[in-house]
């Protein structure tokens, strides 16, 4: 059995006028996540801890922010296509496990909902999927409600033929 560990990181600026998707999953909120796609901080880490694993470089190697087909893409796109990369080279994945930065709103209550969106596409069961949030108690960028970061650790794990 080869195990392999990734590790995924992504900051988006949080300003009016813009959808707040994270996890897959749209939150009711003032404001929102700005980038090239739909800005969804936790599946662009989830995609680069993936992509990590496997050692297949980064997310914009793959989907660069200069190509306008990316233009407002559901970011569950770029996760399915991840995993089929993943999957192309054999391996398969053990658990996820994911923190989102975020002074506001609160994560709690959609969570599980995001931990849903996530082992769909993957094709886990739901308890392979972990969401943790935390504030930054008022500090820098993100307790100033300028941006949402997210991190994202995943264990791929394939049989050696
Ligand atoms: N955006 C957030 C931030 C935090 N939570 C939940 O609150 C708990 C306490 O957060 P601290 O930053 O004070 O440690 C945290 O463990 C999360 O359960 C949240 O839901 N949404
Ligand atoms: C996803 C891509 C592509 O639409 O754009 P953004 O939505 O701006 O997100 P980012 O986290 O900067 O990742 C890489 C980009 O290539």
């Amino acid at each position: 059995m080869q195990i392999r560990v990734g590790t995924g990181t992504d900051v988006h600026e949080l300003v009016a006028g813009h959808r707040l998707v994270i996890g897959g999953v749209e939150i009711d909120h003032p404001m929102g996540l700005k980038g090239h796609s739909d800005a969804d901080v936790l599946l662009h880490a989830v995609c680069d801890a993936l992509l990590g694993a496997a050692g297949l470089g980064d997310i914009g190697e793959h989907f660069p922010d200069t190509d306008s087909a990316y233009k407002g893409m559901d970011s569950t796109r770029f996760l399915y296509i991840c995993k089929d990369k993943i999957q192309e080279k054999g391996f398969m994945v053990a658990n996820l496990d994911c923190t989102i930065f975020a002074q506001a709103p609160k994560m709690s209550p959609h969570k599980k909902a995001m931990a849903a969106c996530i082992a769909d596409v993957l094709e886990l069961s739901p308890d392979c999927v972990n969401i943790k949030a935390t504030t930054t108690e008022h500090l820098g960028f993100i307790g100033r409600k300028q941006g949402i970061a997210a991190q994202a650790t995943v264990l791929l794990y394939k049989h050696k033929s």
